[in-house]
């Protein structure tokens, strides 16, 4: 699957809600899409898998374009927080449905999970609790085989011993059969290690597209006496600092590996990270204004 994105934008009345957004993304592999609420995901996904076409710009897969073409929405299963299942169906019959749009469904496995969700085929939509109603989007999302599946949030509601259930399936499902899977989160310390790629979207921009590996050599975390780090830090970009007694403790972005012995030098997790190049974001905003 190859997916190309090319100054695409999206106005919701007078709301912006996608400003120039330029991605490229190919292969198979499980991207993680973050963003803080409001950067845009959402209208991105939606746009990608082909529920509304863009204000401006161009979006296609395979070089083909998404909006109103079934040969391509074949190919994609987005399973949203609200996935808006109709309410008089029973779990069976959306299960039937689906299974009729996908052309890669796995009937089978899709029994599986019903069992390991422990889910009731018979049982009707409306009377689901929100966590059995987001085990059934995740059924059906793991279930399409789908080259291109994006699960924007899509456990509202799973408790931790099903979400973590969630994860595991999906690096397995993602093993057994490989493919493009986008998955949109604000529990990024749950699942950060199933990224391969990572996109943060900003205010509807993309801030940063990386390869897991690549971020985790770009940033690093440097700890000693504080005149030293001031010194060290000038002309650096720093996305936050901190002192205490005199030890001061910063975060460098866009660097190489830093081979000074009178700092001590560590990581962040992928949360960390995400939330100080966030806020750095909003204090430059805050600052030009
Ligand atoms: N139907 C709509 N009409 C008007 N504005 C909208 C509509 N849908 C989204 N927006 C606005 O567009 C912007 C982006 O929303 P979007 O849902 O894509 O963000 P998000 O990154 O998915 O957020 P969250 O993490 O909170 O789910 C927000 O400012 C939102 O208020």
């Amino acid at each position: 699957m190859n997916i190309e994105v090319s100054k695409l934008k999206k106005v919701y009345g007078k709301k912006e809600a996608l400003k120039d957004i330029n991605l490229h993304l190919s292969g198979n592999k499980i991207i993680g899409l973050l963003g803080k609420n409001g950067a845009g995901k959402t209208t991105f996904m939606r746009i990608l898998a082909g529920h509304f076409r863009q204000s401006k710009g161009d979006i296609q897969i395979n070089e083909q374009p998404v909006f109103n073409n079934y040969e391509q929405t074949k190919d994609i299963c987005f399973i949203m927080e609200s996935n808006n299942f109709y309410e008089k169906f029973s779990v069976q019959e959306i299960l039937t449905i689906s299974s009729k749009f996908y052309p890669n469904w796995d009937e089978s496995y899709a029994n599986k999970l019903l069992d390991i969700f422990q889910l009731n085929a018979k049982q009707k939509i409306k009377t689901l609790s929100k966590g059995m109603y987001s085990a059934l989007g995740i059924i059906i999302g793991l279930s399409s085989n789908a080259p291109i599946t994006i699960f924007d949030e899509p456990y509202i509601g799973l408790d931790a011993s099903n979400r973590s259930t969630f994860y595991d399936l999906l690096l397995q499902s993602y093993q057994q059969n490989p493919r493009l899977i986008i998955l949109s989160t604000h529990l990024i310390d749950e699942v950060s290690k199933l990224f391969e790629e990572v996109i943060i979207f900003h205010e509807g921009s993309v801030m940063l597209h990386e390869l897991s590996e690549e971020l985790e050599k770009k940033h690093a975390i440097i700890k000693g006496r504080k005149e030293e780090i001031d010194q060290y830090i000038k002309n650096r970009h720093v996305i936050h600092e901190s002192t205490i007694l005199g030890q001061k403790t910063a975060v460098l972005f866009d660097e190489e590996k830093i081979d000074d012995k009178r700092f001590e030098v560590s990581k962040l997790n992928l949360q960390e990270l995400f939330v100080y190049l966030t806020k750095e974001r909003m204090r430059e905003i805050v600052h030009s204004n």
